[in-house]
């Protein structure tokens, strides 16, 4: 599904990665794994085409993602370490608006997702005055009204309690069998959980 081809990577005069090579499949996981700066966001956001490498390409689906980038947003969920909501707006308003730019219509089963992920009785307030997870929260309600193929996940778990962590593991177990492929960046332990886990560890480069 995705190929990564010896990419290169330099930010402010330090190279982060240097002709990083690797592929995912469907029905797999990836965790990308390193301290602090190493270039974890910054690999993430090149695969999903926001920034360029210095050198190298990502191909989705054998076709570089440059040459039709419009095919390759199409099989794509992006959730970034900001988590992409608009906190002057409400719940329902966020999932309004996705729906909009994705041309998506609607199901009838937002308040079935909100209730899931618990934001019943919170879906008619400006999502800024959530608490951190419960913003998380609104923003992971994404993976539940999207079918795209490969989701690229910058820190899905940040300020989630537990019964949060198990839910959206549950939801990328769903994601993985039927087909989809998952590169993320997390400090959670995700071995006990995915058999399938692949790792790559970014060292930090001076
Ligand atoms: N837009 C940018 N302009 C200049 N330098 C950048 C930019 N984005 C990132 N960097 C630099 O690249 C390095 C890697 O940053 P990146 O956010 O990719 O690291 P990370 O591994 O995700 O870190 P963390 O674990 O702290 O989230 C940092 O030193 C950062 O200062």
């Amino acid at each position: 599904m995705l190929e990564i081809k010896a990419v290169t990577c330099i930010k402010q005069d330090r190279c982060l990665f240097e002709s990083l090579s690797f592929s995912l499949q469907a029905g797999e996981i990836m965790q990308v794994e390193g301290p602090n700066g190493a270039g974890k966001t910054s690999l993430l956001r090149i695969i999903a085409g926001f920034a360029r490498a210095e050198e190298g390409e990502i191909c989705f689906d054998e076709q570089n993602i440059q040459e039709n980038y419009d095919e390759f947003a199409a099989h794509l969920l992006f959730i970034g370490h900001k988590t992409g909501v608009n906190g002057q707006l409400t719940a329902v308003e966020n999932v309004l608006h996705w729906q909009a730019v994705h041309g998506v219509s609607d199901d009838g089963q937002t308040m079935a997702r909100l209730a899931k992920l618990g934001l019943i009785g919170l879906e008619d307030v400006p999502v800024r005055t959530l608490s951190a997870g419960q913003q998380r929260r609104v923003a992971l309600l994404r993976m539940w009204m999207n079918n795209a193929k490969l989701w690229i996940l910058d820190e899905p778990f940040t300020a989630l309690d537990k019964k949060g962590v198990a839910m959206l593991q549950a939801r990328f177990q769903e994601h993985l069998h039927a087909g989809g492929a998952i590169l993320l960046t997390t400090h959670q332990d995700l071995t006990d959980h995915f058999g399938q886990l692949k790792t790559l560890v970014l060292e930090y480069r001076l």
